[in-house]
């Protein structure tokens, strides 16, 4: 994605209380393995499960999830993909290459753990985390936890792993614990204006958001089926003031994921099409006929090229 070139820094409004500086602002990255609860822990931080443009100074190679502004301090929350397990090939070693890049330059790290799950998965991501950057593990969803008392020798045994700054158990389903994460992450930002607006929470397209709204449906309803074997292309997008017709097109890999997609007489993708235009109608403030289609493009998740015309760098 281009980047703008760096503008004015943008300090909060004049005469608003809580704006007198200093104020703090950096890159936070949150890892883990697949399914231990970042893109919602990221989502609840910020506060907003749809964030839109809006990004005004400061080149960076980050790609932006999210931007949180707080009193003094704006969060800059950037995509990590998961690190890879369960699937093989080149999509693996590209995804993990990512995440080591993503890594290297952020400021804070959250390393986020599921409350009495530690897995191979997990034992990976240890040796991808920088000794020299501040790290937060975020033991989540502890609202699973029958005994609460377990978790101070799960937390015992991942700290000897890894010399955490500090550990926050969080859940975000229920809001626990929360604002302390924040609290701590907070204090481990460097001083600095911020760089971007104050209302700003994204700078992917919003096409892309569309996109990945109806990617989210899919990994909701049969991603335990279809793990990482389908990606979303948004191949129309008429929009005028009072309506959007968009059409996507889900590609799979196999024959075979077409039957799991659809569900018994379509019922899955149904729901993916209905759940899905309702998020990105919200996200529009208009009405949205959205028009689905699958298409079968055999082994694509293992070709560099057709992952980059897909949109994955
Ligand atoms: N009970 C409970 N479930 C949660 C919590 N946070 C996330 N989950 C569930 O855990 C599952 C995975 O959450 P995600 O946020 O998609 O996990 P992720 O780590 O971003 O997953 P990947 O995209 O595969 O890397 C979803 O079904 C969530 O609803 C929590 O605090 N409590």
């Amino acid at each position: 994605m281009s980047q703008e070139p760096s503008q004015e820094p943008i300090v909060p409004a004049s005469g608003d209380a809580a704006a007198a500086g200093p104020f703090k602002t950096g890159f936070v990255a949150v890892v883990g393995r697949p399914n231990v609860g970042k893109s919602t822990l990221t989502n609840a931080l910020i506060g907003s499960k749809i964030s839109i443009v809006s990004r005004k100074a400061q080149t960076t190679r980050h790609r932006i999830h999210g931007v949180l502004t707080r009193d003094n301090t704006q969060f800059v929350f950037v995509d990590t993909p998961g690190f890879q397990t369960r699937h093989g090939g080149t999509m693996n070693r590209m995804m993990n290459r990512v995440v080591t890049q993503a890594l290297a330059d952020v400021d804070v790290i959250v390393h986020v753990v599921e409350a009495g799950k530690w897995s191979a998965g997990d034992e990976q991501i240890v040796p991808l985390l920088p000794v020299s950057k501040k790290c937060i593990l975020a033991v989540s969803k502890v609202d699973t936890l029958k005994n609460k008392n377990d978790l101070f020798d799960f937390v015992g045994r991942i700290m000897s792993k890894f010399a955490y700054d500090a550990v926050v158990p969080v859940s975000s389903v229920k809001g626990v614990q929360l604002d302390t994460l924040l609290a701590e992450i907070e204090q481990r930002l460097p001083q600095g204006e911020f760089m971007f607006e104050e209302d700003a929470l994204t700078d992917r397209p919003i096409r892309f958001i569309a996109a990945e709204l109806i990617r989210e449906k899919i990994f909701r309803l049969v991603g335990d089926e279809l793990p990482y074997a389908c990606t979303v292309v948004i191949e129309q997008w008429d929009e005028d003031e009072n309506a959007a017709r968009i059409a996507a097109c889900v590609v799979v890999e196999r024959d075979s994921h077409k039957p799991i997609l659809l569900g018994a007489k379509g019922t899955h993708m149904k729901r993916i099409a209905t759940e899905a235009r309702q998020d990105i109608s919200a996200l529009l403030d208009k009405p949205v006929f959205l028009e689905i289609y699958i298409k079968v493009r055999k082994g694509w998740s293992d070709k560099e090229s057709a992952l980059r015309d897909l949109g994955y760098e």
